[in-house]
C-alpha cells in the first residue's frame, strides 16, 4: 500500500485536530452515509449539531466534520456549560436526499454511542428531523415543543450573536447601541433571519444575501433589508459584516477586500486559518468576534434542554455572550494577540481546570 501523505491519513488528521473518535456510519439500504465526530468529553458528553450537505468529496466531509467538532468543544467550554464537544454530517442534499428512513437509521447510530454523543439541529436538519432521530435515541435535543424539547435553536443563537455583535460595538466606539449601524448578514436561515429580525427592529441599516434568491426576496420584503448579491458582499461598506451562513468565508482574498469595522456571525470556523487569518484582522484593525464565543445560544439552548429546559434560563445564559465576547475582547487588547488566541486561551485554560477537578476525589 503506497504511504499516506499526511493531508491524505485520517489519523494524522485525528491526532492534528486532537479527536477522541470518528465514527463512519453507511447504510446502503437508506443512503445514508455519515460522520459522527467526537472531539473531546473533558467537560461532559459531546454535544453538537447534524449538518446535511451535498459535500463534493468525502475528504470535505470529514475536514469540515473534524473542523466543526473542535469548534463544538471551545464553544462549550468559553460558554461555561458541561459539555464535550462533537458533530456529525449526513452527506447529501437535504431537499432530495433526506428521509424518515435515512433519519431513523442515522439516530440508530448516535444510539450505539451510548450518550457520548448527543446531536441537534445544524445546516440543513431542523426540529421536524430531531423527531425522527428521537423515535431511535434519547440523544438528541431541539426537538419540537410539543414533545417536550426546545424547538429551533436557531432565534437563540441570534440572540447570542447580537449580543456579541453588541459587545463589539462597545469594545470599538464605547456605545453597544445597534441603532443607525449598518449590517450585512451572509445567509438567512434558521439563524440569520432571526438575527436580521433583531437588527430591524432595533433599527439597524441591514443587507442580506443568500444563495437562496426565493429566501433573499422573501426576509428582504418582510423586514425591509436591502438585498445584494453574494459578490458585492466584500465591497459595501458597513460597520458590521455577519456570516450566517458557512465557514471559511474569511481568509487572505476576502479579508483584503472587506470594508467593515467588525465581523460578528453565526457561521461555525469562519476564519480558513485561525493563525494565520486571525492575525491578518489584528493588523488590519478588524475587530473579529469570535464565532465560537457569539454562536453559543444554539448549544445553550440545547444544554438547557437536558437539565430540564426553561426559557428564562436559557435567555440568562445566552446574555451572558455579551461578557463572555468583552473578556475575549480585553484579553485580546492587553496581550496584543488575535481575538480568536485570546478565545482559545480562555476556552483551553478551563479544559485544563476541569480536567485537574475531575482527576481527583
Ligand atoms: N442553527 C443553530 O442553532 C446554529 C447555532 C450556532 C451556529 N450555527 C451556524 O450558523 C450557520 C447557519 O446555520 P442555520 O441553522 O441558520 O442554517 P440554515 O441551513 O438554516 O441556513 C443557512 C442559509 O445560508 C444560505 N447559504 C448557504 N451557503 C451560502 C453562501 N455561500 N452564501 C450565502 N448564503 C448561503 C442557505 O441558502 C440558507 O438560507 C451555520 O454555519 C451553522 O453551523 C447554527
Amino acid at each position: 500500500m503506497p504511504a499516506q501523505t499526511n493531508t491524505d491519513s485520517i489519523f494524522n488528521q485525528l491526532e492534528a485536530y486532537g479527536h477522541k473518535k470518528v465514527v463512519f456510519c453507511s447504510d446502503p439500504d437508506t443512503g445514508l452515509k455519515a460522520i459522527i465526530a467526537i472531539h473531546d468529553t473533558t467537560l461532559g458528553p459531546a454535544l453538537g449539531g447534524t449538518r446535511m450537505w451535498a459535500y463534493k468529496t468525502e475528504k470535505e466531509a470529514l475536514q469540515d466534520v473534524l473542523r466543526l467538532s473542535k469548534n463544538m468543544t471551545y464553544k462549550a467550554a468559553i460558554a461555561g456549560l458541561n459539555m464535550g464537544g462533537g458533530m456529525a454530517v449526513i452527506i447529501g442534499d437535504s431537499r432530495k436526499d433526506k428521509t424518515e428512513a435515512l433519519l431513523r437509521k442515522f439516530g440508530r447510530f448516535i444510539k450505539n454511542q451510548n450518550g457520548e454523543f448527543i446531536t441537534a439541529e445544524d445546516v440543513g436538519t431542523n426540529p421536524r428531523d430531531m423527531e425522527y432521530i428521537r423515535m431511535e435515541t434519547q440523544h438528541v435535543v431541539g426537538v419540537p415543543e410539543t414533545m417536550g424539547g426546545s424547538g429551533d435553536p436557531g432565534p437563540v443563537a441570534a440572540m447570542g450573536v447580537y449580543m456579541g455583535m453588541r459587545a463589539a460595538l462597545k469594545e470599538l466606539y464605547g456605545s453597544d447601541s445597534i441603532t443607525g449601524r449598518s449590517v450585512i448578514v451572509q445567509g438567512i436561515g434558521h439563524v440569520g433571519e432571526q438575527l436580521v429580525k433583531l437588527l430591524t427592529e432595533a433599527n439597524a441599516k441591514v443587507y442580506v444575501s443568500d444563495i437562496n434568491d426565493e429566501r433573499k426576496r422573501q426576509v428582504s420584503k418582510k423586514y425591509g433589508a436591502e438585498a445584494i448579491s453574494n459578490n458585492t458582499i466584500f465591497d459595501i461598506n458597513a460597520d458590521i459584516y455577519a456570516p450566517c451562513a458557512m465557514g471559511a468565508t474569511v481568509n487572505t482574498q476576502t479579508i483584503n477586500k472587506l470594508q467593515c469595522a467588525i465581523i460578528a456571525g453565526s457561521a461555525n470556523n469562519q476564519l480558513a486559518d485561525e493563525a494565520e487569518h486571525g492575525q491578518m484582522l489584528l493588523d488590519k484593525g478588524i475587530l473579529f468576534a469570535p464565532d465560537y464565543v457569539i454562536s453559543a445560544g444554539g448549544i445553550i439552548n440545547g444544554y438547557s434542554e437536558l437539565m430540564g429546559y426553561s426559557k428564562k434560563r436559557t435567555m440568562q445564559l445566552t446574555e451572558n455572550i455579551y461578557d463572555a465576547t468583552r473578556n475575549v475582547l480585553k484579553l485580546s487588547k492587553a496581550e496584543n494577540i488575535s481575538t480568536i488566541d485570546a478565545a482559545n486561551k480562555i476556552a483551553e485554560k478551563r479544559i485544563a481546570d476541569i480536567k485537574k477537578v475531575k482527576s481527583t476525589y
